[in-house]
């Protein structure tokens, strides 16, 4: 117990570590939003890139020479990014030339930040890191009053004019962003899924990605599965501009409208971004997409756990199922109503939508899959 319970005034009295414990902690709010700022500059740097493309460690002058960037600045962007463990300084023991200079070296987060290759996570960090998508974070607490009344604009919305989808259609540039960002989270789900439970796509020849974005999870299905046939799903400006890939048909439509017919129905990071009564729409049109006999809907979503802040059990570190909740905020901030469900809420949902049978399997992923049948 990290505080004292005193039995008769059930008094909670903090014990004197927490306290010093606090007076540290609070400054990762204060000045939380830095280490975004950094990490971003070190991608526009380029930082890693330099060190992987050097092919070994590399000192401040080699970096900055690399980089074209002033030694001393860079010097103190490195000494942080050192701190928090992004990369490592390589110091030589036993050499007592203090001369010789220490070298700068990847680590397995610092690769995550290279500009390309199937593992990065750069786009996704400059992102949400970009004007639009933070601009809505200051619109929280406003959202959080006035969620009630249903008509009040997202904090997106406020922030930005319009809401996600058609900020996206009006700003190409954002929209490619935006989608290459979703890619790089659908590379390592569907690694996960393939790796996890691969026979959900036993027996189907063909799935309809339901907003699939540029096509990088169905590709990636196809490649793994080679007997489905794949249709990418998404609006027409998402799928106009989406990569060709062997085995994947495009098509451009609205899911609340209609939605192309296929085996499977697959929906990843997509129902999460929508109320209830939209996701019920949406599988509604799904469940009239696919056989009645042998069809299934599989959801790619969170399931949040009510009950995951017991601090004592806790680690330190961040885990996969707390990416979560940051998501569910992101939901509110993002999107008009969307969130990301407990197992109740999702119970709810699939009844509602006419699937009464359905079951939930864990992958290493902060998402689970969800395979619901429509008999
Ligand atoms: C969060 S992204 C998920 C993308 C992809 N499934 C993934 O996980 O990488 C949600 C997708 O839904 C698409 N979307 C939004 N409204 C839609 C609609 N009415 N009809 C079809 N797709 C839509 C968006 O364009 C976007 O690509
Ligand atoms: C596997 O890890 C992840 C998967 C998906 C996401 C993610 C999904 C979204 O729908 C989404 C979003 O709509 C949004 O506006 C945003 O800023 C991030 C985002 O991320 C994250 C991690």
């Amino acid at each position: 117990m990290a505080a004292e319970t005193h039995k008769d005034e059930l008094i909670w009295v903090p014990k004197e570590d927490e306290e010093e414990r606090a007076r540290v902690d609070i400054y990762k709010y204060i000045f939380g939003f830095v280490e975004m700022a950094v990490v971003k500059c070190a991608i526009e740097l380029g930082i890693a890139d330099a060190i992987e493309s050097h092919g070994r460690p590399m000192s401040l002058l080699e970096l900055s020479s690399a980089l074209g960037c002033a030694a001393p600045a860079l010097h103190r962007i490195m000494r942080f990014l050192v701190n928090r463990k992004l990369f490592k300084e390589i110091r030589k023991e036993n050499v007592q030339d203090s001369e010789q200079p220490s070298l700068y070296a990847q680590t397995a987060l610092s690769r995550l930040l290279l500009r390309s290759g199937e593992k990065s996570m750069a786009t996704f960090v400059l992102m949400e890191s970009s004007p639009p998508m933070l601009a809505p974070w200051h619109g929280l607490s406003a959202r959080v009053k006035t969620e009630v009344t249903s008509l009040a604009p997202s904090p997106f919305e406020v922030a930005n004019g319009k809401d996600l989808w058609s900020y996206c259609e009006a700003n190409p540039h954002h929209s490619q962003l935006f989608n290459e960002s979703m890619a790089c989270n659908a590379r390592v789900t569907v690694e996960a899924i393939l790796e996890g439970c691969s026979d959900v796509f036993d027996g189907i020849s063909s799935i309809v990605d339901v907003g699939g974005g540029n096509g990088t999870a169905l590709r990636m299905l196809v490649r793994a599965c080679p007997w489905i046939r794949g249709i990418n799903f998404d609006l027409p400006h998402v799928v106009s501009v989406a990569l060709k890939s062997e085995g994947v048909e495009h098509v451009g439509g609205d899911m609340f409208k209609f939605v192309p017919k296929a085996d499977a129905a697959f929906l990843m990071s997509v129902l999460h971004d929508w109320e209830d009564d939209e996701c019920i729409q949406i599988l509604k049109k799904c469940r009239e997409a696919i056989p009645g006999d042998k069809g299934k809907v599989i959801m790619v979503e969170c399931v949040i756990e009510e009950n995951n802040n017991n601090v004592e059990e806790k680690h330190e570190e961040l885990e996969l199922k707390d990416v979560g909740l940051f998501l569910d905020m992101v939901m509110i901030a993002h999107t008009n109503k969307g969130k990301e469900r407990t197992l109740e809420e999702w119970a709810y949902v699939l009844a509602q939508a006419g699937f009464n049978r359905y079951n939930i399997r864990a992958i290493n992923a902060i998402y689970s899959i969800i395979e619901a049948f429509p008999n």
